[in-house]
């Protein structure tokens, strides 16, 4: 038995907007037909699976009231709309009742009530094909979020200067740290690791689901969210992986997983973190890493400690982004954990085209310290939960190659977070107060 709410087509609610006209001549039995007829469509819905058949006949009847009766007291014109309300009615009616009718057969999941934890990170190419490098760019590159720049001017630009050259760079750069083992970029490889290691976190709630997605390049988040509902999840929390909020990944990401609740009927509540730049458990993980490759390197007297964090266009935090802050903020309480004597600073990294961001730039503060004479540098990279091309290739291998060109001696990198021990912690962490809010 299917339980329908009674049908409001708009034929009932039209009778009372037409009533100065039908009813001029107090044409009451008209109300009355009318009335009694709608009363039949309603029960033709109201019960089990109303079939087509049955409505049609019912309307058919509630039509035939009208025209009957009203030819004798309204005007062709009136006829016609009437007639027109009439079938949209019906039509509206039908398309209702086949979702809900479908709909009934995910409720027993639904009834279970778990809730989906959805890791996410913002991608990276599936393979290293030219033309698979070339569509995750594409995709990155096309979100506003990621480029403000208005679309006249940047859409020539992108696809006539920088999608047809970039993938050829990035089959090298991506080659040069590819997970060959897995054949995957080591992105795909740390979140598969990262999702399943918090799942083992939870292994005494059977009601948690944890999984993980990519902003760009897939799997994605639509597909996710959306695999979550259907395994029962009516609550979810999202955990993009960045301690730090800029519309550039943050909001990205959130927008994205919005989107794919737009397409939902009955739509899940929604926990977005808040960046947990913060938080002490990460703010003494990132501290403890770097107190392991200090004492993993301890025949290495360091000149300086470098805080290299993804930088954004300026403009951006001219326009309130407060990533920037954040991340100064991030050194700051660092520092005051660690109390080591030796010069600490922050810089910017992975800059992109042509306008100013975030200062001072990693690559050039580097390069000039090597000129100065500096000869040791550890680096830490914060903002990244997870290593990836940023970290792997352009801090561990380009930078360090142009830190020897130019005279130092040592750089060496402080490996993320990732899936370590204290790295699920931090997740964990985030995981928990957000779960929190759903008790
Ligand atoms: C062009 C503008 C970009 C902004 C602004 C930006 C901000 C930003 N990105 C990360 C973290 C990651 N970025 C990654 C890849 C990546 N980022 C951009 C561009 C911007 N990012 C591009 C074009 C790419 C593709 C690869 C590349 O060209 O380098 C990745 C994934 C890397 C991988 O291993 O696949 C991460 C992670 C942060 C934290 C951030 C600002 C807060
Ligand atoms: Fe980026």
């Amino acid at each position: 038995m299917v339980l329908l709410p009674p049908p409001r087509g708009f034929i009932f609610e039209s009778s009372t907007f037409l009533q100065p006209t039908i009813f001029k001549n107090d044409q009451v039995p008209l109300r009355k037909r009318l009335t009694a007829s709608a009363a039949t469509t309603a029960n033709a819905l109201r019960t089990t699976a109303p079939t087509s058949a049955a409505l049609t006949t019912s309307i058919a009847e509630t039509r035939t009231t009208i025209t009957s009766t009203a030819t004798i007291t309204t005007s062709i014109p009136e006829i016609m709309l009437i007639l027109v309300v009439t079938i949209m009615s019906t039509r509206a009616s039908i398309t209702t009742t086949t979702p809900s009718t479908k709909h009934t057969k995910r409720l027993p999941n639904l009834l279970k009530k778990k809730i989906g934890i959805l890791l996410i990170n913002t991608g990276t190419p599936k393979d290293l094909k030219y033309w698979t490098i070339y569509r995750y760019l594409q995709e990155f590159l096309h979100d506003r979020r990621v480029i403000e720049l208005t679309r006249f001017l940047w859409c020539p630009i992108l696809h006539f200067f920088i999608l047809p050259f970039k993938p050829l760079k990035k089959q090298k750069t991506y080659g040069s740290i590819w997970n060959k083992v897995t054949d995957e970029s080591p992105l795909r490889t740390i979140i598969k690791s990262q999702s399943k290691l918090l799942r083992e976190r939870f292994d005494r709630r059977d009601d948690i689901i944890v999984d993980w997605a990519f902003r760009f390049g897939g799997p994605s988040i639509e597909e996710k969210v959306q695999a979550l509902r259907e395994q029962g999840c009516d609550r979810l929390i999202s955990i993009p992986l960045f301690p730090h909020y800029s519309a550039t990944t943050m909001a990205s990401c959130q927008d994205q997983v919005f989107r794919a609740l737009m397409k939902q009927r009955d739509q899940m509540s929604v926990h977005t973190i808040t960046p947990y730049y913060t938080d002490k458990t990460f703010l003494s993980s990132i501290a403890s890493s770097i107190q392991k490759s200090l004492q993993e390197h301890s025949s290495i007297h360091f000149d300086m400690l470098l805080f290299s964090y993804h930088g954004i266009p300026l403009s951006y935090e001219q326009k309130g982004d407060p990533y920037g802050s954040q991340c100064r903020k991030t050194t700051e309480l660092i520092k005051e954990t660690l109390r080591l004597d030796i010069p600490i600073g922050t810089c910017f990294q992975s800059r992109f085209g042509y306008s100013e961001w975030l200062k001072p730039y990693t690559d050039d503060l580097v390069v000039q310290q090597a000129k100065l004479g500096m000869k040791n540098i550890l680096i830490v990279t914060p903002g990244f939960s997870t290593d990836c091309l940023e970290t792997l290739e352009e801090i561990a291998i380009e930078l360090k190659n142009d830190f020897l060109k130019h005279g130092g001696e040592n750089l060496i990198f402080v490996p993320c977070l990732n899936d370590s021990r204290e790295g699920i912690d931090v997740i964990a962490t985030v995981a928990l107060k957000a779960l929190q809010s759903f008790t």
